[in-house]
């Protein structure tokens, strides 16, 4: 199966949640015109009528036309094919639609006000609904798509936060292994001190990936592994130094104090580290990844995202709202519990797979 069929199945209940609601949204239709007129049809229209007009073919910017999103809204629609002329209520509904798929009020308006851009009064299938909306949705995710960046500083330190459950582990994990299959070597530190059980599932990660994982005795000074582990990297000559953390956000003053004393100590060997701090947010928790956002911009210097568990969740779309309301770049999309589950963030395909557009 193709990566693009591949990440469609596994984020089936988001693009499920969308795809039906389309659906409705055009079998919905209180439409004025009895029979549909399809696009192709060899019949010419008589008389055509100036507030329902035929529709016309989505306008495809050049550069387009030979991507995923530019080939599907180029397919055409069977003459028995459901239409809805496309007026402000339908608007209304989508926009209603996208707020339930998690974008959130202001992206939501944002991407159907972009859809309904030059087309009100069309009569559009859900197909070509589905397209326009993909298509919106990655010009939103453009410009945030970016791999996390290298540096040719060894140790690079990567720094990752996130609240507890959101999948750092599996994340740190998943990331050494990709990063010791392209050659680099890797160290992992288990900075949550406090949870035996996280540095257990860290240890796990580290033996599946096969890098290994420096940690400290319970309840050990988080800060003094992170400098002990700069050490061991820099001694073995590393390129890559992971750095797990807690993620108790029930007293915020002291998870800041704990992030920004290991941040200080590392410091004091590379004045440049961490040169990644990745925020690592948990789809299932939908609207709620917004505020995790908010809150860890003020506790640490986030430098990009990874979303994980985007398989079996229906609230997909809250990766649409982060890149629209922050433009952090989102490095990678979890979408499963597998060591190789970790995707770079295409944002043609994820467009793609949030819609339903058949790929
Ligand atoms: N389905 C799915 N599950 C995931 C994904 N990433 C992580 N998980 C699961 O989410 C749960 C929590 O993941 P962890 O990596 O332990 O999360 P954490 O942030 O390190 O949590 P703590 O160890 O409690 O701090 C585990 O059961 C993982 O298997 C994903 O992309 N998809």
């Amino acid at each position: 199966m193709s990566f693009f069929g591949k990440l469609k199945e596994r984020m089936f209940k988001s693009s499920s949640k969308i795809e039906e609601g389309l659906d409705a949204i055009v079998e919905d239709a209180i439409d004025p015109e009895p029979v549909a007129q399809p696009v192709a049809d060899p019949q010419p229209e008589p008389e055509p009528r100036p507030a329902d007009p035929a529709p016309a073919p989505t306008p495809e910017p050049e550069q387009e036309k030979n991507s995923l999103i530019g080939r599907l809204v180029g397919r055409k629609a069977t003459p028995d094919t459901p239409r809805r002329v496309l007026d402000d209520e339908m608007l209304e509904q989508i926009e209603d639609l996208l707020i339930t798929a998690d974008m959130g009020v202001d992206t939501a308006m944002r991407v159907s006000a972009n859809m309904a851009q030059g087309r009100m009064g069309q009569r559009l299938t859900t197909q070509e609904l589905k397209a326009l909306m993909a298509r919106e949705i990655a010009a939103i995710m453009d410009s945030v798509a970016r791999p996390m960046p290298l540096y040719p500083k060894k140790p690079q330190v990567v720094l990752v936060v996130g609240v507890n459950g959101s999948g750092k582990t599996t994340t740190i994990g998943k990331l050494a292994s990709q990063f010791k299959a392209a050659g680099k070597s890797v160290v992992i530190a288990a900075g949550d001190t406090f949870r035996a059980a996280a540095v257990e599932q860290l240890q796990v990660w580290g033996e599946r990936a096969g890098v290994p994982v420096l940690t400290a005795p319970e309840g050990s000074d988080p800060a003094s592994l992170a400098f002990d582990a700069m050490t061991k990297a820099e001694q073995d000559g590393a390129d890559l130094l992971l750095i797990d953390t807690a993620g108790r956000l029930q007293n915020r003053a002291d998870l800041m104090e704990e992030l920004s004393k290991i941040v200080r100590v590392i410091r004091k060997k590379d004045p440049e580290a961490p040169h990644n701090t990745l925020l690592v947010l948990d789809a299932t928790t939908g609207q709620n990844a917004v505020s995790q956002v908010e809150i860890f911009q003020k506790l640490a210097d986030v430098s990009g995202l990874v979303m994980t568990k985007l398989d079996g969740t229906a609230k997909g779309g809250v990766l649409v709202s982060l890149a629209d309301k922050f433009g952090l770049p989102i490095h990678a999309i979890g979408v499963g519990e597998q060591i190789d589950d970790l995707s770079p963030f295409d944002p043609e395909e994820f467009a793609a797979a949030l819609t339903g557009l058949d790929g």
